[in-house]
């Protein structure tokens, strides 16, 4: 059974309230994370337990943290690496002791996702998440200054000022780290913290690149299937998995996203999902996000849904960003009611996907038994 999840961003931060999640037919899952402490910290059980409390109160799980976010030193390679890879184990220990059993990270450098419109508004009035490239032309402190300016008040998961207030010191230590330094990087990391992840049964999922190209020179090493096989051979094992979000690996037109589920599903390396719809504009990259519809988008969903079924995933699933509809004006790209839509959808596809495959069976004993007559 998929354990289907919507991200939430605390009582704070989130416009919209636990029990609204919990009234979404299917969603018996909260994907969370303890958004105001520091990249690098630890994160103190009190915390943990609180966050967790809450979200059971509302009548929900939470397994997955969405994310516990990977500090530049460790990225980069600097000496101090090993303290930060030391609270890294230490967040993971905490984690468990409340039960998580995923957690999701990005490994791309100084920045998150890059969109260029946070309110890109379709012909039928909805607005969602674009991605224009021409727009990514100018020096990465204009990129942050659109992005930023763009937020309306909301802190964007990645995009933290504090993080990012002396963004030419950070920028200016990458200078000399290229795909192959970045990836041995994240190797070190890896081997450092597999052990305890084994040991505590939490599984990494490292969400894939977003967009899947590289940007202001930085390196990209989480794009397509080629990483993604040089990332499962840091450590073979199942806790050494990925976020597979269809949106972000289907931004790259090159990408067979069923295909690379069957790969890796098949390997037991996917823990977690993210289930986006999105569709190109032209033929230089751009796109826009879309309902998760097949038909509404460029990625078929179905047989996203089905390679999944194919391989017996029995992860974690979000529906990933959602528009801006129905007059709801939420967080970008996380509003309620299109990523309801979207969970919806997924679940009828799982659904059909599930019955489907048992009435073939169901047919397959039926005609041995009349044969055996
Ligand atoms: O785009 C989004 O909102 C997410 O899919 C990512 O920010 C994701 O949470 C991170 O890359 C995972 O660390
Ligand atoms: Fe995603």
């Amino acid at each position: 059974m998929v354990k289907m999840g919507f991200r939430w961003y605390g009582s704070q931060d989130d416009p919209i309230p636990l029990k609204y999640i919990r009234q979404i037919p299917g969603c018996e899952q909260v994907v969370g994370a303890l958004f105001d402490i520091p990249v690098g910290e630890v994160w103190p059980k009190k915390r943990i337990k609180a966050l967790k409390d809450e979200v059971e109160a509302a009548g929900l799980k939470l397994e997955v943290i969405e994310s516990v976010n990977i500090h530049d030193d460790i990225k980069i390679g600097l000496p101090t690496r090993d303290q930060y890879i030391e609270n890294y184990k230490q967040t993971i220990r905490n984690l468990a002791a409340y039960g998580i059993k995923v957690i999701c990270y990005n490994f791309m450098p100084v920045f998150d996702w890059v969109r260029t419109d946070m309110r890109f508004e379709l012909p039928d009035g909805s607005t969602d998440l674009a991605y224009r490239h021409e727009m990514v032309q100018g020096t990465l402190q204009e990129t942050l200054d659109m992005v930023t300016s763009q937020s309306e008040g909301f802190t964007l998961p990645g995009w933290e000022p504090e993080r990012l207030s002396d963004l030419k010191s950070l920028f200016d230590a990458y200078a000399d780290v290229d795909e192959d330094k970045l990836a041995a990087n994240m190797a070190y990391f890896l081997q450092a913290i597999m052990p305890t992840c084994e040991e505590m049964d939490i599984k990494m999922a490292v969400h894939t690149d977003d967009p899947p190209r590289p940007l202001f020179g930085l390196p990209r090493i989480v794009k397509n299937a080629a990483d993604l096989r040089r990332i499962a051979a840091m450590w073979d094992s199942p806790y050494n998995g990925f976020t597979i979000c269809t949106g972000s690996l289907g931004e790259n037109p090159a990408n067979d996203v069923p295909a690379i589920i069957r790969e890796f599903g098949a390997q037991d390396k996917i823990p977690f999902v993210h289930a986006r719809n999105i569709k190109f504009m032209g033929d230089n990259g751009d796109f826009h996000e879309s309902a998760h519809l097949s038909s509404e988008g460029s990625l078929d969903m179905y047989e996203i849904m089905k390679a999944l079924h194919d391989v017996n995933f029995d992860g974690y699933m979000r529906p990933d960003h959602g528009r801006d509809i129905w007059g709801e004006v939420g967080r970008p790209g996380y509003g309620l009611y299109d990523r309801a839509l979207g969970l919806s959808y997924l679940n009828g596809l799982l659904e059909a996907l599930a019955k489907g495959s048992a009435d073939t069976t169901e047919t397959v004993v039926m005609t041995e038994e009349l044969e055996m007559v």
